[in-house]
């Protein structure tokens, strides 16, 4: 299969992003994507544009519960954003560079910064279900075995061919996060940790959530991470925060079962505590600092 079947090309990129600048004169620095039960993020912004992702050239369709698969353009506290209501993930079936084509599409919208929510099992002891976790770094399991975005052939357009990983959640911030959370008297439950990806959709085993957590993961999801390493190749700077919204199970004692509508109901009941948080950030956003930082 040559790339451009695959999707993400900068070709099939461009060709969406132009149909984007056509359709709305909305010009986003800001993009914005919600988590598993977190679309209510997107209905904070003011004069929304909506686009059905089935309307879009080139956007694959969302079929996961919780996820609308609609993108919304507007403005969040002064700023222009563009907010992807519903995401795609790698079990939906859809090549790894389609699923992140979208962050490719808001880089040549003009998009600076990318902030991302997630949904994610708590594995660090010390978490309760309903704990927000700014992501301080990942592990990216499926890229052990290879499933890498960035996989196949490089173009220069976006990035260079072999991108630093070491600092792909932005310090600063991570810092805004907790410094938000805790004017808004969220720091008790504000944490930070590792998100460790895996590809889904079955949930883990009692024995992989062990190894996982003795490997350093402090929360684990089937998202997010893909996106941040195409958004880090094309010089986007990355915030991302799962909501705890299940304990993985762990102890073969456990009667806890992981399952998707507790994942959901976790996200109705922190909804507006997540809108809070990250609408102040986005309003606390230095224009200044939202310059390209570009890791070539
Ligand atoms: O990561 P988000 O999209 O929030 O969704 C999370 O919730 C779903 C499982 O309930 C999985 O898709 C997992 O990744
Ligand atoms: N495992 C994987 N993905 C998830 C989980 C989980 O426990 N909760 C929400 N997304």
């Amino acid at each position: 299969m040559s790339e451009s079947t695959i999707g993400g090309s900068y070709e099939e990129c461009r060709t969406t992003a132009d149909w984007l600048l056509k359709h709305t004169q909305v010009r986003p620095i800001v993009g914005i994507v919600c988590g598993s039960g977190l679309s209510a993020l997107a209905d904070m912004l003011k004069d929304p544009q909506v686009f059905k992702y089935c309307d879009i050239p080139n956007f694959p369709r969302s079929t996961v519960r919780g996820h609308a698969g609609q993108l919304v353009f507007g403005t969040l506290k002064g700023k222009s954003c563009v907010c992807m209501q519903g995401r795609f993930h790698l079990y939906e079936g859809h090549p790894i560079q389609k699923i992140t084509l979208p962050m490719r599409v808001f880089k040549l919208l003009g998009v600076k910064t990318m902030l991302m929510t997630n949904a994610a099992g708590g594995l660090n002891q010390d978490y309760k279900v309903g704990d927000f976790m700014v992501i301080k770094d990942h592990i990216n399991m499926p890229g052990f075995a290879g499933v890498n975005p960035l996989s196949g052939p490089n173009d220069d357009r976006f990035g260079v061919r072999f991108p630093c990983m070491s600092d792909a959640y932005d310090r600063e911030l991570r810092q805004l996060a907790h410094d938000v959370a805790g004017e808004l008297g969220f720091s008790d439950f504000l944490k930070e940790g590792v998100y460790c990806v895996l590809g889904g959709p079955s949930f883990e085993t009692i024995a992989e959530c062990r190894m996982l957590h003795r490997l350093g993961g402090d929360a684990v999801g089937m998202s997010t991470v893909h996106e941040v390493i195409v958004a880090r190749h094309a010089g986007m700077r990355c915030f991302a925060m799962s909501l705890i919204s299940n304990r993985a199970v762990m102890d073969y004692d456990s009667r806890e079962r992981a399952n998707h509508d507790e994942v959901l109901e976790t996200g109705n009941q922190r909804a507006k505590q997540m809108e809070v948080l990250v609408s102040t950030m986005v309003a606390r956003l230095d224009d200044n600092e939202n310059n390209d930082k570009n890791n070539s």
